[in-house]
């Protein structure tokens, strides 16, 4: 997708180029790993008829490449990995969700998750940018400024292409979910959320969602981003699952307590890199989804975006 951005488009301002390609609306999701960013984000598109840009599976492209090419993250390679990425191109592809509960979990019925599909160079890449691979190394790439700036403008442009979700009369806007989205993609986005949730409710909902993908892969069932989201449940059931699980977990699979390692160190990066670090943005609304149902935190979203459209809320009464 970059390879075809203009010169021009490169150096066009965040918001100009909304302005050209007739983005209306824009809602930036942004917050710590495995706080609901991105399934609450594809929630909100659809329930809006908005596109939908997950940032992150950018820099997790990135990541990938350098992995298969074997640049270091390190000194001197990184200009290497701003360079792939600039020559890469890198697609989102978004299919609306049919309102279903997620597998195994209960209380998701009337909210519908899109699925994702992440290409690289026209391969579809939406499983491998999460292994625990590319999830050591991409806090690391994404640190660099060099590819900051090359995944920059893949984001806009991407945001400005992003097919929108056939629903509602809402149409034309996107949502974009990330870590800098609200403070530096798009600092003058119409909505900025900030999403937050406990480091324990975060590694185990992380964990859930890995043990359901890797349930349906046993049972040979596809699963892009999105099929078997844990959504819904809520912190209550998310906590008492904690114990078992530990129990549960099998031999060679990451435990919650890897999990949370995990997101911890990678949030750390995040949080203090020199170069558009984790924040929270002065004008973004600060959501803890701790013991906030999957659905609250959408139908929030979706009423706080109609509201600053001149729209009427929608779910007072849900
Ligand atoms: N309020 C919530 N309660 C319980 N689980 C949730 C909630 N919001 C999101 N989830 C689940 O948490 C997991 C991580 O969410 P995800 O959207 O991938 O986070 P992020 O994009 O921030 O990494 C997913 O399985 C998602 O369905
Ligand atoms: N806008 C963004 C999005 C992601 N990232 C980086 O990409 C990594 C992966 O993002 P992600 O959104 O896929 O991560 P999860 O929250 O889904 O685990 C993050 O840990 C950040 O290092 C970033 O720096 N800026």
């Amino acid at each position: 997708m970059l390879g075809r951005a203009s010169s021009v488009l490169r150096r066009t301002p965040a918001s100009a180029w909304r302005r050209l390609l007739r983005r209306d609306f824009t809602i930036a999701i942004d917050g710590p790993a495995a706080s609901g960013k991105s399934s609450t984000a594809r929630a909100v598109a659809q329930e809006l008829g908005f596109g939908y840009i997950d940032s992150g599976s950018i820099y997790r492209c990135a990541t990938l490449l350098a992995l298969r090419k074997g640049a270091e993250a390190g000194a001197g390679g990184h200009e290497d990995i701003a360079g792939l990425v600039k020559s890469a191109s890198i697609d989102i592809r978004t299919r609306p969700g049919l309102q279903r509960p997620a597998p195994g979990v209960t209380g998701t019925g009337r909210i519908a998750v899109p699925d994702v599909q992440v290409l690289l160079d026209g391969e579809d890449v939406t499983r491998e940018i999460r292994t625990p691979e590319v999830n050591r190394l991409v806090a690391a790439i994404a640190g660099d400024s060099s590819v900051r700036e090359a995944v920059l403008h893949i984001q806009r442009s991407l945001a400005g292409a992003a097919e929108t979700m056939p629903a509602a009369a809402t149409s034309g806007g996107v949502v974009m979910d990330g870590r800098d989205i609200g403070t530096t993609v798009f600092p003058d986005a119409e909505l900025k959320i900030y999403l937050d949730a406990s480091a324990m409710a975060r590694a185990i909902r992380r964990w859930d969602e890995m043990s359901s993908q890797v349930s349906e892969a046993k049972a040979g069932v596809p699963s892009p981003r999105g099929a078997g989201s844990g959504c819904g449940q809520d912190q209550d059931q998310s906590e008492s699952g904690s114990e078992s699980a530990v129990d549960r977990t099998p031999a060679g699979y990451p435990s919650v307590e890897d999990i949370a390692r995990e997101l911890e160190q990678r949030d750390y990066a995040d949080i203090n890199r020199k170069h558009s670090p984790l924040r929270i943005a002065p004008d973004a609304i600060v959501i803890d989804n701790t013991s906030m149902t999957f659905e609250r935190q959408v139908y929030t979203i979706v009423d706080l975006a109609r509201e600053r459209m001149g729209l009427p809320r929608k779910y007072d009464d849900v």
